[in-house]
């Protein structure tokens, strides 16, 4: 029988820490203040932004929202994020997804300043990632890896299969996972039998956004199964994973919700705060 891995649980000893550094941090005069970027009117967003409001004030910090019209312009948008990166009480900036189809997001994340890259997704900061020297790291793939060495599961030789390619979970996921010396496959939606890769998985991540997409026959005896997944289902949250069916089989699993959602937030606080420490050479 799985045991679960509580992320909800270590999001909240993560956070009781975090208060007490910027506690530190605000002694010394450093606030570190968190813009958000949110463009259009994306039903999740709004959700999500609540969430992190509430968490960051829970740490001491300030989240500031600039909400952007659904049909912005991009010149609007380059220019706000001009504004923010030489505001020098501004020490984290994200631009929360999805934006609207006219936004160029590259373009847009080209022009946040590397050293406000909360999401670390300028180009820089993806290359130090991958270089192995991490200015910030991406909040979900932080989170993951937090709990894992928090339940001692270690990662090195170990398979690992991350189900999804995307730039904020399952590329930058992988490049941490292989400085840990893991071998990590990434699958997708173009990838002829999934469970050919999962089957041999001895961690597998699913971050496909596909609800019911991880069955029990796809995952090895033992596995550790992260549930990276968030669908809407009548109502409720769930994962991609087959949790009741997937539990017995599992060594680990994480729920959902309860699992890497709150990490990510609070990961996301985390990398504001080492920002502000860095901005201010500490
Ligand atoms: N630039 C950017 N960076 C992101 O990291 C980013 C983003 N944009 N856009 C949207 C996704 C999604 N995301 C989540 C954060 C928290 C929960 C979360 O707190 N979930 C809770 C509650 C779930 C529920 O009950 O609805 C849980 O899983 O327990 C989920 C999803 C961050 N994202």
């Amino acid at each position: 029988m799985g045991q679960l891995l509580d992320g909800k649980l270590l999001a909240q000893k993560r956070a009781g820490k975090l208060k007490e550094k910027v506690k530190d941090l605000k002694k010394r005069g450093l606030n570190p203040l968190f813009c958000v970027i949110n463009i259009g009117d994306d039903p999740s967003s709004q959700l999500y932004l609540k969430t992190k409001k509430k968490r960051a004030a829970e740490v001491g910090i300030e989240q500031q929202v600039y909400q952007l019209a659904q049909n912005e312009t991009q010149n609007n948008l380059l220019t706000l994020i001009d504004r923010l990166n030489q505001d020098e009480k501004v020490c984290g900036i994200m631009i929360q997804l999805p934006v609207p189809d006219q936004i160029n997001l590259n373009e847009a994340l080209e022009h946040i300043s590397p050293s406000k890259d909360v999401d670390c997704l300028t180009p820089s900061n993806v290359g130090r990632l991958w270089r192995g020297d991490h200015f910030v790291e991406p909040a979900t793939a932080h989170g993951i890896l937090a709990l894992l060495d928090y339940y001692q599961i270690d990662l090195r030789g170990q398979n690992v299969v991350i189900i999804g390619r995307s730039s904020i979970v399952g590329k930058p996921l992988a490049a941490l996972m292989l400085e840990r010396d893991a071998t990590v496959s990434i699958l997708h939606t173009k990838t002829k039998h999934l469970d050919e890769y999962t089957r041999k998985a001895d961690i597998l991540v699913s971050a496909a956004g596909q609800a019911g997409l991880i069955t029990a026959d796809m995952v090895k005896d033992d596995a550790v199964v992260i549930d990276v997944g968030i669908n809407r289902q009548n109502g409720k949250t769930i994962g991609d994973v087959d949790f009741a069916g997937v539990l017995p089989k599992a060594k680990y699993i994480t729920p959902v919700p309860g699992g890497i959602g709150p990490l990510t937030v609070e990961s996301l606080m985390e990398q504001v705060v080492a920002l502000t420490r860095r901005k201010n050479g500490r």
